[in-house]
């Protein structure tokens, strides 16, 4: 797991553990982690030209502590000052005693860096950038290191208000934070990296919690010599209408190819159903009548209308776990809810979502967090967000780090939807078994597009382990966009790619 904290347990954490060590100690092992990774973003420091954009706090101070250490080691270093009377004084002496230069805060000054470190504002900062750091940022052509967050990021819930700085790397201290995860912010961070300063024993449990393989690995429920298709999990799939059979299709085979022992399918699809899932058991009858099942999937494709809203509340009336998505969504009410006895799972994108909170969409995107935490709240469920990075509900809440933006295809959330349900049926809590979906789903995209690659103007290889090697290798447009290279995929491909990468995923558990 890679874990993120909130500011205020970073700071009480920060506080605990200065308390035990001499002044200056923290900045300057971050200032060494900085240092170093930004040497090997370079790739050598001899000659090399870096600018430090410099704020009015300790994260200023990071960067001329940094800076400081790259000139010793070769490297041009000038700071440009923001708030020049209020610049770290330590640090600032520290720059100017090795060499370094200290030059007017204008967009000139950037024309010939190599590689910009973006020291303007960290977890003390708050709202976007001001008018004069938003001209200086505007201006920077060379990469750009973040130094923990990047500057215009709120480093609590990744939102971004007005400009931010986008960076080709992240260099942050301590404890991830949850603003690099989670979106809009973890488009501005790039590949991020962690530095451990000593914060470890002083830190409480996370808030937010991102999966690597072996997280996932040590879910994944594998079939044992005793296990008949009861004890690997029965899915029923609710799903598809005379208008839109391909999303029960693609459930079902979600749910087969993610582990399911059997897949009950009830609904007008039948037909499309059984010609290319000869093992998917086929019921002509409502939900109800369809036999016994482990955990139910309603919702994709199902349509609107009477008979739609009649199968979700047949669905909800079950006493096993209930998986609802996309058309099974208009019908939820929190008080259908709260008359279950088992566990609901509900997989809304962003404007699913803003239906369910009636607010806009673009709320939502913009506060991803918050929104989850509101429908788990006002529904009584656990929630999956979509998006790419994916959020579920819980303590800590997860988030997805396996997302790629060629997974928005037709199809690929009803794919998500019968894996998921797969997994509830085999018995895994509500928020792993949505986590372990999303995980699942996302390297099935990237394995299918073949995406993520290691490429690049900057990136760390080697060191890093599954996602984040994976992140690293994301490389940035000059226009500063994330890009992943690859190639368009379709939501079948997404099935077929889920036996390889749950291959894949168990293999590293062992
Ligand atoms: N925690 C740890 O363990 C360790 C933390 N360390 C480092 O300390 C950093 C935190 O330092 P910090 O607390 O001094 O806050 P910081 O992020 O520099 O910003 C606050 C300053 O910015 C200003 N400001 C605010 N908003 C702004 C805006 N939108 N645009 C422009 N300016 C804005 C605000 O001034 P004001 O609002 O008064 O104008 C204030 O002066 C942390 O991120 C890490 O890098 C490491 O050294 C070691 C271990
Ligand atoms: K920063």
């Amino acid at each position: 797991m890679r874990f993120a904290h909130r500011v205020e347990t970073v700071r009480a954490a920060e506080a605990a553990l200065m308390a035990t060590l001499p002044d200056g100690t923290l900045m300057a092992r971050a200032a060494a982690g900085l240092a170093a990774s930004c040497a090997q973003l370079l790739g050598g420091l001899y000659g090399r030209r870096i600018a430090l954009l410099v704020g009015s706090g300790a994260n200023g101070g990071d960067a001329l502590l940094a800076g400081a250490r790259l000139v010793r080691r070769g490297a041009t270093v000038k700071a440009l000052l923001l708030d020049p009377d209020r610049a770290h004084p330590g640090a600032l002496a520290a720059l100017r005693l090795a060499g370094g230069w200290i030059v007017p805060a204008t967009a000139a000054q950037l024309a010939d860096a190599d590689l910009v470190v973006d020291g303007i504002t960290g977890i003390g900062g708050r709202g976007g950038l001001r008018p004069h750091a938003a001209e200086l940022v505007r201006a920077v052509r060379a990469p750009v290191v973040a130094v923990d967050v990047p500057s215009g990021v709120d480093a609590d819930t990744g939102e971004v208000a007005g400009e931010a700085v986008r960076a080709a790397a992240t260099v942050t201290f301590g404890t991830y934070k949850n603003g690099l995860l989670i979106d809009p912010g973890h488009a501005y961070a790039g590949a991020v990296r962690l530095i451990d300063i000593g914060l470890g024993p002083y830190l409480p449990g996370a808030d937010l919690a991102a999966p690597q393989h072996a997280d996932v690995a040590r879910l994944l429920p594998l079939p044992t010599a005793a296990s008949d298709k009861y004890g690997r999990g029965v899915v029923g799939v609710a799903a598809g209408s005379e208008r839109y059979p391909g999303a029960a299709v693609l459930a079902v085979g979600g749910a087969l190819c993610g582990g399911a022992g059997a897949v009950r399918y009830v609904g007008p699809a039948r037909e499309a159903v059984i010609a290319r899932w000869p093992e998917a058991l086929v019921h002509a009858g409502a939900p109800g009548d369809a036999g016994r099942v482990q955990a139910w999937v309603v919702g994709p494709g199902l349509g609107e209308g009477a008979e739609a809203a009649e199968t979700v509340a047949q669905v909800l009336a079950s006493d096993v776990p209930v998986l609802v998505d996309a058309d099974g969504l208009r019908y939820l009410t929190p008080h259908q809810i709260a008359a279950r006895t088992a566990p609901t799972l509900i997989t809304p994108h962003a404007g699913e979502a803003a239906r369910l909170l009636g607010v806009d969409r673009a709320q939502v995107e913009a506060r991803r967090l918050s929104a989850l935490r509101k429908l788990a709240a006002a529904y009584g469920v656990t929630a999956l967000l979509k998006g790419n990075t994916t959020l579920v509900s819980g303590t800590p809440a997860r988030v997805n780090p396996t997302g790629t933006p060629w997974l928005a295809t037709a199809g690929s959330g009803d794919v998500l939807s019968g894996l998921t349900g797969a997994l509830l049926a085999a018995g895994l809590p509500p928020t792993e078994a949505a986590m372990t979906g999303a995980y699942l789903h996302g390297l099935a995209g990237r394995r299918a597009a073949q995406g993520g690659g290691p490429t690049g103007r900057v990136g760390w290889t080697g060191e890093a382990r599954d996602t984040e090697r994976d992140e690293a290798a994301a490389a940035r447009r000059p226009s500063g966009e994330a890009y992943v290279p690859g190639a368009p995929i379709t939501a079948m491909d997404l099935v077929t790619a889920l036996g390889p990468v749950w291959r894949e995923v168990s293999a590293s558990g062992l």
